[in-house]
This record gives structure tokens, C-alpha cells and sequence, in this order.
């Protein structure tokens, strides 16, 4: 963090030598808009860059009249000056006044942006929003976009919105990081539906995507919510489009996939992505590790188009991601909002020393008995201990469920859908909804199995206090995560909260995927838990439809017949749906 946060600053010191004669100039100009204010924000380099620009230029031209006085003082105070030079003095002045707006527009964009707690890097970054109105006087707005908006409740944009919006409206590339639940969807959701306008014919327009399923089809109800009202072809990458849709006319404005249903569409399907005009990867450093790379560079390769506009969000921005970013990207704006790799401030965020895993058990079993405030979400690190803590509360008289990977398709979105409709009180976790999921006003995030890494920490924490509300977040550790304890406490001073000092005292050591081999959650005999896993997996299981001996009674040859008689007679009302093989709607 340190030297994320030392990067970040890394363009505040101002050279006082170097621009002197600007210093002597904005001191004697005298306004509240002083040098002060430009050092205190020129971590901005865009503005440094201009500035230096800008000032690079008075310089030429202060020189060049000073020449001009010298060689033609003469002519000075003459009133004989030619028609030229009247013209040429006119147009100095109106650089001079264009340029004063100009300086006096970036040190209005630096101490908004500063007040915002927004960090932008990169040449000519456009002024940040001041409101959602500015999105029709500045870039004319679609009413319906701007009705839709209002109607979700969105009065202002949030700092992640009111600078990223700008630039991808201005078709700069972006690699974005704002704190988990500070409206990054809308950030990139709402500049493609401006800049795609309407529903167009021809290939793919844009693409999204998401790491998992549930962010997929999550963003797919968020696009179409805030496209509301006008014509456009929005389509999630389901199991179904993959397997059913004719590839080689497959046109839509914006895609939602995950990596390997749309690497598997580009390899075995051969979808055309040539036209492609907008690309964003959410959660990017998600997608730029190892396992999705592959996935995520065919993507990329075959989105060929020449003036494509890339955009990266995150609310973690490892080094190595910006990296590939500049690697990527053209002429990319950099915007950070608060500092990177940073949790929510808006959550309380706790330690708590369980000593054993059955220690755990006893520590949440006795807090939800005092009380428990719904909704709370429980990660473990594993889908077996999500299975076993699962097991052991199921029976507590509490709603709880669980969602993990060996859960069909179904059951991942029953789970989420009950969660959210209040069904369900306590959900159990593995990091499959660790990230992008907005599970509106969960009370509690708990980390009973200590996070894997700094990121994991970030995102887990993040379901909670989103969108400016509170949240509480608890971790348990026991003797086996005290190594990286440090770690967490770092996260937790640097977002607010108090942290002893011991914790912070503690020895650094470098957090790589710590997944421990923990002792068993489940409580019970080895014979008695294979017992209750049976009847939970019974419980579970709805569409039990075994092959059973057949009812018949004939005989065999008869049987035959009679089957072969029936099928004729199916055969002749066989009229099956034919589903549209462009279908918009998911498999969910
Ligand atoms: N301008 C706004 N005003 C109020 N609420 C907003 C605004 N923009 C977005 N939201 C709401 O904030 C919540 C979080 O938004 P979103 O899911 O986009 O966060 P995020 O930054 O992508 O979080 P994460 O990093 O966890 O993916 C959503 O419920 C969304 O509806």
C-alpha cells in the first residue's frame, strides 16, 4: 500500500525552479485561486501536463513580444500599425483570454476532483461531471436515459461516474479503481448506451465482461434497466445462446458474457467481434489473472476493430494489471477514486481471535443467538466447508443457504434470489459472489475462513456498506492466520477504523493465496455427517426424476407394439416451441 500510495503521489511536488516565472505570475494575479491550490492537487498529471503546456507556451510568447518590443519599439506607440499587426495583436489577445479560461477551467476541474477525492493521470482529461445534467448540456443525453436514471433514485453521480463518464464519452480509453459498491456499473453502462445511441444492425456493438455468472446476469438486468425505453439488443452469453444461436449472424448491441463462454464462442463458433466498438473488462484484475488470461487475450485479439475504446474497472488495481493496461490501451486515462487497493470506508470493520475452528462455530452460533441482524453473508474458503458449515446450521433454526460451484445453475440463482428477497437470512459463500455481486443493504459480512489476500479481504467486505451506507464486516483468524493478521490490520487503519497497535506492530509477511488446511467445521461422527449430508442433499434435490422398472404388465412383444404405436401417434403431434435462436432473454 505504501507504494501504491507513494505511486499515486508520485506528481505532487512541483518544481518551484522550473516554473518560477508561472509562480511570480499567478502571485501577482492574486486570485483564491492560488498556486496553493494547483500544487496541493497537481498529483493530477493531466493538469501538470497542461499546465507545463500551457505555461511552456507564455513563456514562447512573453518572449516573442518581448523581441517584438525590442526590435520595433520604435513602432511601439506608433498609430500606424498596419492592418496585420492589429489582427495579430487581436488574435494574441484572444489566445491569451482563451488560454486564462482554459488555466482557470483546470484549476476549477483540480479542486473539484480534489473534494471528490479523484486522481486522474493521462493528457487532456475532461472535466469531471458536476451533475447528471451535465450529461444532456455537455453530451445531450437521451431523455430516456436521463428519465431512467431519476427513476433509480440516482441524483448525483458518484466520483467514479463523474469522471469516468467524461472520458469515455470523449472516446479516451480508461483503466478505472473506485471502492467496491461506488456505482462503477453505471460508470461504464452509461457512456456506451450514449455513444451506441440506437439499436444498429451489423455484428456486436460492445461487450462486457464479468467474471462469473451471477455478476453477468447481474449487469445484463442492469443494462437493460438503464436502457429502459429504447430499442436496443442487449444479450447475455447464456449456456443456451452458446449451444443454440447461428453465430454467423449473430448481431446485438451490447454483450454480456463471461470469459470462456465468449472464448468458446469466438473459437468454436467463429463469432465475428471485428466490429466491436466499446470493450469493457469489469473486474479486471480478476480477469488478468493466470486462469482467464488465455480467455480474456482471445477476447481481445478478435476485437479488432482499429478505434475500439477499451475501459478496465476495478475496486482493486494490482501494479501488473496497470501495467497491461498501458500495454493495451491508447492514450489511456487513469482514475482512481480515494487511494487504490483500498476497503469501503463506509464499514466497521472488526477482528476477532476464535482460537480454533471450533471455536468459530461457538463464536458465530453464539452471536446470531444474541442477535442476528439480517441479512448476513458468510465466506469460507472452500466449497467442502461451505458444504460443512452449511450442515452444521441448517438445523439451527435460522434461514441460511449456501451458494458454492458444484450447485447447478438453478440452484446458484435460487440462492442469490432468495438472499436478496429476504428469504434467506444467512447466506454461506465461497469467493464465487465474492466480487461485483450488489446484494442491496446486507448488514453483516463475515469472514469466518481469513481471506486469501488483500483483494479477497477488499471484495468479501464489499458486499456490505454499498452505496454510501453503512455495513459491518467481521473477521476471525485463529492461530494459523496470525502471520497475515498485519496484513488485514493495514487494510482496516487505512480505511478508518481503529486498530491496536500490536496489530499493526506485527511482523510484514507477504500475502500469498493463504488457504490453510483447516481442521473440519462439521461437528458430527464421520457416519452421522455422510447421514445428514444425504438428507440435506435430498433436501435440496428437486427434480428427482430417476429411470425406474417400467409399470407395464404385458408382455414384451407387446410392449413393443404398443410403445411403437404410441411414438407414431406422438410423432404425428410433435409440434415442439422452436426457441428463437436469438433469443435476448437468459437461461435464469
Ligand atoms: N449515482 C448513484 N446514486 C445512488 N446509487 C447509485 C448510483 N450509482 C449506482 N448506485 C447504486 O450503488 C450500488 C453499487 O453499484 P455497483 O454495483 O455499480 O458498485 P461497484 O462499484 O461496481 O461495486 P463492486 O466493486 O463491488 O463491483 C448499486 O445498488 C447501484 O444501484
Amino acid at each position: 500500500m505504501a507504494n501504491d500510495s507513494s505511486f499515486l503521489f508520485a506528481g505532487i511536488r512541483f518544481d518551484r525552479k522550473k516554473f518560477g516565472t508561472d509562480i511570480a505570475r499567478f502571485q501577482k494575479k492574486d486570485t483564491d485561486d492560488s498556486l496553493a491550490k494547483i500544487q496541493s492537487v497537481t498529483e493530477d498529471e493531466e493538469n501538470k501536463e497542461t499546465i507545463e503546456a500551457v505555461s511552456g507556451k507564455k513563456r514562447k510568447r512573453k518572449k516573442t513580444s518581448a523581441e517584438a518590443v525590442d526590435g520595433f519599439s520604435v513602432f511601439r506607440s506608433s498609430t500606424s500599425k498596419s492592418n496585420k499587426e492589429v489582427k495579430v495583436d487581436d488574435d494574441d489577445d484572444e489566445s491569451i483570454r482563451l488560454k486564462k479560461e482554459q488555466n482557470k477551467q483546470l484549476e476549477r476541474d483540480a479542486i473539484f476532483r480534489k473534494n471528490h477525492n479523484i486522481h486522474v493521470s493521462g493528457y487532456n482529461v475532461p472535466s469531471p461531471l458536476q451533475s447528471f445534467d451535465e450529461l444532456n448540456t455537455r453530451y445531450k443525453c437521451p431523455s430516456y436515459l436521463l428519465r431512467n436514471l431519476a427513476e433509480l433514485g440516482f441524483r448525483e453521480p458518484t466520483p467514479i461516474q463523474r469522471q469516468a463518464i467524461p472520458v469515455l464519452l470523449q472516446d479516451r480509453e480508461c483503466f478505472a479503481c473506485a471502492p467496491t459498491g461506488s456505482g462503477k456499473t453505471l460508470a461504464f453502462v452509461c457512456p456506451m448506451l450514449m455513444k451506441l445511441k440506437a439499436h444498429a444492425k451489423g455484428g456486436v456493438r460492445a461487450i462486457i465482461i464479468c467474471h462469473s455468472r451471477e455478476l453477468s446476469g447481474q449487469t445484463y438486468r442492469e443494462c437493460k434497466k438503464l436502457a429502459k425505453g429504447e430499442k436496443f439488443r442487449i444479450k447475455l452469453m447464456t449456456k443456451n445462446l452458446l449451444r443454440n444461436a447461428d453465430f454467423s449472424k449473430f448481431s446485438c448491441d451490447i454483450l454480456i458474457s463471461t470469459p470462456l463462454r465468449l472464448s468458446l464462442a469466438i473459437k468454436k463458433k467463429k463469432v465475428d467481434l471485428s466490429r466491436v466498438e466499446y470493450l469493457v473488462l469489469d473486474e479486471s484484475d480478476k480477469l488478468f489473472e493466470p486462469g482467464l488470461f488465455t480467455q480474456i487475450d482471445s477476447i481481445i485479439k478478435a476485437c479488432t476493430n482499429p478505434s475500439i475504446i477499451r475501459s478496465l474497472f476495478s475496486a482493486t488495481l494490482p501494479d501488473f494489471v496497470e501495467d497491461r493496461a498501458r500495454e493495451l490501451m491508447h492514450d489511456a486515462v487513469r482514475v482512481i477514486v480515494g487511494r487504490k487497493n483500498m476497503a469501503s470506508e463506509t464499514i466497521k470493520q472488526k477482528l476477532v481471535f476464535t482460537g480454533s475452528e471450533e471455536g468459530k462455530l461457538i463464536a458465530i452460533r453464539q452471536s446470531f443467538a444474541e442477535s442476528l441482524n439480517p441479512p448476513v453473508l458468510i465466506f469460507v474458503q472452500s466449497k467442502e466447508r461451505a458444504k460443512e458449515l452449511y450442515g452444521e446450521l441448517a438445523f439451527d433454526n435460522i434461514r441460511v443457504d449456501v451458494i458454492h460451484s458444484d450447485l447447478s445453475q438453478d440452484e446458484r440463482e435460487n440462492a442469490v434470489d432468495n438472499f436478496r428477497a429476504g428469504k434467506t437470512w444467512v447466506l454461506i459463500a465461497t469467493d464465487v459472489v465474492a466480487r461485483g455481486m450488489d446484494f442491496k443493504g446486507i448488514n453483516c459480512v463475515i469472514n469466518y475462513d481469513f481471506p486469501d489476500s488483500a483483494s479477497a479481504y477488499i471484495h468479501r467486505i464489499g458486499r456490505s456498506g454499498r452505496a454510501g451506507r453503512s455495513g459491518e464486516a467481521i473477521t476471525f483468524y485463529t492461530e494459523e492466520d496470525i502471520p497475515f493478521l498485519r496484513n488485514v490490520a493495514n487494510l482496516m487503519a487505512s480505511s478508518g477504523c481503529e486498530v491496536p497497535s500490536w496489530l499493526t506492530d506485527l511482523q510484514k509477511k507477504k500475502w500469498k493465496k493463504h488457504r490453510p488446511i483447516r481442521d473440519s467445521i462439521s461437528t458430527k461422527p464421520a457416519v452421522e455427517k455422510e447421514n445428514s449430508t444425504e438428507k440435506l442433499q435430498k433436501k435440496k434435490r428437486k427434480k428427482h426424476r430417476p429411470i425406474r422398472d417400467s409399470i407395464s404388465t404385458k408382455p414384451a412383444v407387446k410392449k413393443e407394439n404398443s410403445t411403437e404405436e404410441l411414438q407414431k401417434k406422438k410423432r404425428k403431434k410433435h409440434r415442439p416451441v422452436v426457441k428463437k435462436e436469438n433469443s435476448t432473454e437468459p437461461d435464469l
